[in-house]
């Protein structure tokens, strides 16, 4: 079991007027063998997050540490691959013109892989940890069903051992009727892997089910972080409270039409302050003219419940 820190990080893209910041600052901890859900409405940040700690963006600043030992820019550790990432379509992680079984062994470190015999041992392994049958290797991925592509992304991610499994969305292209039987195999794989798991969805019921603990990401930044029954059940920051009201709004639908009548956030141009401030409820309830708001960024208070915000219970004021 590993832990995965990501310490001040950011990740910018483009220079100069177009330069955008999309993570600034994050601190974050998936502690060794649990589940850290990942959510804020689209733009804030997550996938950034999850591309910069597998290598696929450099981070800009901070760093990412596994049990305390510093990730290379290309998300290796000791020349192993301890994290990988499965994303929201598995058509992006599997070639079309490939053989399941091919993809999957494609991905097996070199070790595990000596002799042709050993690696349909190890595919077959692979493909029944996803309850698929061997058979399926000699399939192609247009053969299969979205949610049998998406075991085949798993299988994939698994086969490389990681210690950590980034998953980006992964239920979210699937059909309704099997997104539940999806996250089941995820939960009960994550469990008996013993996996670090950052679980990033804008469905706040999907990360409600796997979740051991939830961070809240608003323009870049962590606003909210704690166990997911006390996130999920008493929230302290005024977004996440939003974001909580509107999900019940659509019968957990989802996020992204949450604080739909406020002023969209422009990551081009983030508020001074508190980033969330323009769009707060809170603040001008306790001071009309919001000015620690506008003026000062709050700083995560509390202990194993961490919230950034001024006036949340608990809180700075
Ligand atoms: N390769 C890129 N080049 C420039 N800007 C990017 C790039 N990737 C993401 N961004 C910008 O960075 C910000 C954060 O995007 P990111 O995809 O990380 O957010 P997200 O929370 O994962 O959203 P979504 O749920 O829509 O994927 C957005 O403003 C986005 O437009």
């Amino acid at each position: 079991m590993s832990e995965l820190t990501f310490e001040n990080v950011s990740v910018r893209y483009g220079t100069g007027r177009r330069a955008l910041t999309a993570v600034e600052g994050v601190d974050l901890t998936v502690p060794a063998g649990s589940v850290v859900g990942l959510v804020g409405e689209s733009g804030s940040g997550k996938s950034s997050l999850a591309r910069a700690a597998v290598g696929l963006h450099p981070v800009s600043a901070g760093r990412i540490l596994l049990d305390g030992r510093p990730l290379r820019r290309d998300g290796r550790v000791d020349g192993r691959r301890p994290l990988q990432m499965v994303f929201q379509d598995p058509y992006s992680s599997l070639d079309p013109r490939m053989t399941i079984g091919a993809s999957i062994a494609e991905a097996l470190p070199r070790e595990v892989a000596r002799g042709s015999a050993a690696r349909r041992d190890e595919v077959a392994r692979l493909l029944a940890l996803v309850d698929l049958g061997a058979e399926r290797a000699a399939s192609y991925p247009g053969q299969l069903s979205g949610g049998q592509r998406q075991r085949v992304a798993l299988a994939r991610a698994l086969a490389g051992r990681p210690e950590v499994v980034i998953a980006d969305e992964i239920t979210s292209a699937l059909d309704v009727s099997i997104q539940g039987t999806v996250l089941n195999l995820v939960r009960d794989l994550q469990r008996r892997l013993r996996l670090s798991m950052l679980f990033i969805s804008h469905d706040l019921a999907v990360v409600r089910y796997v979740a051991d603990h939830v961070a809240v990401m608003y323009l870049g930044r962590i606003v909210e972080f704690g166990p997911a029954e006390q996130v999920l059940g008493e929230p302290r920051h005024p977004y996440t409270r939003e974001l909580l009201a509107a999900a019940g709004r659509t019968a957990g639908a989802g996020l992204p039409a949450a604080v739909a009548d406020a002023e969209p956030a422009d990551p081009h141009h983030p508020p001074p302050g508190c980033r969330f401030h323009p769009r707060c409820p809170v603040g001008p309830l306790v001071h009309a003219d919001r000015t620690v708001c506008r003026e000062r960024e709050p700083a995560p208070t509390g202990d194993r419940h961490r919230t950034a915000c001024h006036f949340a219970p608990g809180g700075a004021m």
